[in-house]
């Protein structure tokens, strides 16, 4: 049995669609499937946890985009009683590139079907505030990067830009907004015990994936199932040197720059000067001083083809 979550929202309304295509495939080869629409902001999370507190193993595949597999993987009871496969369709696709994944709906659904591959990943988890934890699969920190997760989840623009199929030029256009109001802050980074600390941070990500933001690379060495973060910090930075440094990091090659540090480790650290907002996978939470990453133990098995 096929469980597959889907979020008829993202990308504005192509999730519903998709999901039409996909779903006359499933009935035309007789497949035994349920399937559960997201109605609601954490739904994907409670609709998961319902799943995986019953016995066995659970084939559940996820349509939506970085957010909604976030979602999911945070409501899973037990990472190794879950084959995850995942159809992408949301605006950013970090978590699909990031591990080579067909971005067209129909082959996803092919290789989920009869999968030739599935990998596992290490699934990371963020402590923050009052020993609250979030697990992601891509990356998570605090600063700029989060900044804009926010303003886009508050400003509207997404589902606009979604709508014309430019979901990339709202977060070019409010990542420029944000990186001019931005006011860098001094932290202090523990990687496995060893404290440095850097000023005028723009942000700190750790980083589970190559990608975030919709295509950054900004941690070209990460390895998915290596059990190691890549932590990439940004500071000292001039804003004008940020602009040019952008472009370069779709492929990769901000690291060779003065003021962008990338360290090592799984347990992690960031304390900020002042508040800052944080995000996991791209979906924001409030301002916070201290977060604290790791990996969980378990391993997650994802579909690759
Ligand atoms: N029925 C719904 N109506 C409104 N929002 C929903 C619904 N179902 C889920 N959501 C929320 O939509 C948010 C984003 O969804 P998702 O990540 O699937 O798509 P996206 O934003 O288009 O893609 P990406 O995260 O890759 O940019 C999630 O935070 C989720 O909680």
């Amino acid at each position: 049995m096929y469980h597959f979550i889907v979020n008829p929202n993202a990308r504005s309304g192509l999730g519903k669609d998709t999901w039409n295509t996909i779903e006359r495939v499933l009935v035309d080869k007789n497949v035994d499937y349920q399937v559960y629409e997201t109605k609601y902001q954490r739904h994907a999370t409670a609709i998961s946890r319902k799943i995986t507190e019953q016995e066995g193993i659970h084939n559940i595949i996820v349509l939506g985009g970085d957010g909604t597999v976030n979602e999911v993987v945070n409501g899973i009871f037990d990472l190794e009683r879950v084959i995850l496969g995942y159809v992408p369709i949301g605006s950013s696709n970090d978590f699909a590139r990031g591990l080579s994944l067909s971005q067209n709906p129909l082959e996803a659904l092919a290789g989920i079907l009869n999968p030739k591959e599935c990998v596992p990943i290490n699934v990371g988890i963020i402590g923050y505030g009052n020993q609250k934890r979030r697990r992601f699969c891509v990356s998570s920190g605090l600063g700029f990067d989060a900044a804009v997760c926010h303003q886009i989840v508050v400003s509207h623009l997404k589902t606009f830009f979604n709508k014309i199929k430019l979901g990339k030029l709202a977060y070019a256009g409010v990542a420029l907004q944000q990186l001019i109001k931005a006011k860098p802050s001094s932290m202090s980074i523990t990687v496995d015990g060893k404290t440095t600390k850097y000023e005028k941070v723009l942000f700190a990500a750790a980083m589970n994936l190559k990608y975030e933001g919709g295509g950054f690379m900004f941690a070209p060495k990460a390895v998915v199932n290596d059990s190691i973060l890549n932590i990439v910090i940004a500071h000292n930075l001039p804003k004008l040197k940020i602009l040019l440094l952008l472009p370069l990091a779709y492929r990769g090659l901000h690291t060779h720059f003065k003021g962008i540090s990338i360290l090592e480790g799984k347990n992690i650290i960031i304390n900020s000067e002042v508040p800052l907002p944080i995000h996991t996978d791209g979906e924001p939470i409030f301002l916070h001083n201290k977060i604290h990453v790791t990996l969980e133990g378990k391993t997650l098995r994802v579909v690759k083809r």
